[in-house]
């Protein structure tokens, strides 16, 4: 309880209209993080609760979405760090693209119902191993979330279950109701924006080693080392930059292409 006050007031978080001209700018140096899970699990309910401080009154399915805003000091005078969100959608089909899209993000917020077992094992099977084959040995933070805990009398998995499987990956882990008390989205984020700021985050020249059991199908235990750190000084920041542009900018195009495809297949 007290690491949760002790985040909660650690940035004030202010939707931010982005500018034509400072698109690009804050696109290369912000923070981005992405909500992934199972579709209805509270993805976007997540992040309207950071944004709008309430679920949504209704359920829109998500294709893709990305939010920006800029976090500011407590104080909420100086911005100190521009956030992308980006919303994904939990349905089957668009999981290939979802597997492109987290490359380009260094946070994840992984997301379960308390009342369905499935998007639990979904975490388990798919989305941690989707997560360690595509950031392979870049640095990333994540964050486990059961969602929905006031459904108590449908629940499906024990608030041990989710522990468990946040020590085996190695990550923050809480059990919340975005419904009854929208404040644990901004506790949530804090924690993981504050963890990615005390790394120094630097992406993309940090690298991270997994060692992961395989006489099991699936990831049974994973552990973390954060090993090898490039020095970020002796790489010169123009450059730095036009990597993550060009990153950037291969990432929209790829995802356009496939928006483009998705679009005709679906109607
Ligand atoms: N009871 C309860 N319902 C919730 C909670 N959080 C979200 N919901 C509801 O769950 C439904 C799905 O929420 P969304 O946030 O749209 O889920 P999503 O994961 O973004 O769904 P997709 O976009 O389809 O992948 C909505 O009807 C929400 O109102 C919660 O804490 N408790």
């Amino acid at each position: 309880m007290s690491s949760i006050v002790q985040f909660e007031n650690a940035y004030n978080i202010q939707s931010h209209k982005i500018q034509e001209n400072e698109e690009n700018d804050i696109e290369v140096n912000s923070i981005k993080l992405m909500l992934l899970g199972k579709e209805t699990v509270g993805k976007t309910s997540f992040k309207s609760c950071l944004l709008e401080g309430k679920i949504p009154d209704e359920h829109i399915q998500t294709f893709i979405d990305a939010y920006y805003f800029d976090l500011r000091e407590s104080s909420g005078k100086e911005i100190v760090e521009y956030v992308r969100i980006q919303d994904s959608a939990g349905q089957e089909e668009f999981q290939l693209i979802i597997e492109q899209m987290i490359f380009y993000n260094n946070g994840f917020f992984i997301i379960y119902s308390i009342d369905d077992y499935d998007s639990f094992q979904q975490v388990q099977n798919q989305i941690w191993q989707k997560i360690l084959t595509s950031k392979q040995d870049q640095n990333f933070f994540a964050v486990l979330i059961g969602n929905k805990k006031d459904l108590e009398e449908n629940r499906k998995v024990s608030f041990m279950e989710g522990q468990n499987l946040a020590n085996k990956f190695g990550i923050p882990f809480h059990e919340v109701s975005l419904k009854n008390d929208p404040k644990s989205a901004k506790v949530i984020f804090n924690q993981l924006v504050l963890s990615i700021k005390k790394q120094e985050y630097q992406y993309p020249y940090y690298t991270q080693q997994y060692m992961v059991e395989s006489n099991q199908s699936n990831i049974s235990s994973v552990s973390q080392t954060r090993s090898k750190m490039n020095s970020i000084h002796s790489i010169d920041p123009k450059f730095q930059k036009q990597v993550l542009q060009n990153e950037n900018k291969q990432y929209r195009n790829q995802q356009i292409q496939k928006e483009n495809n998705c679009c005709c297949s679906i109607f």
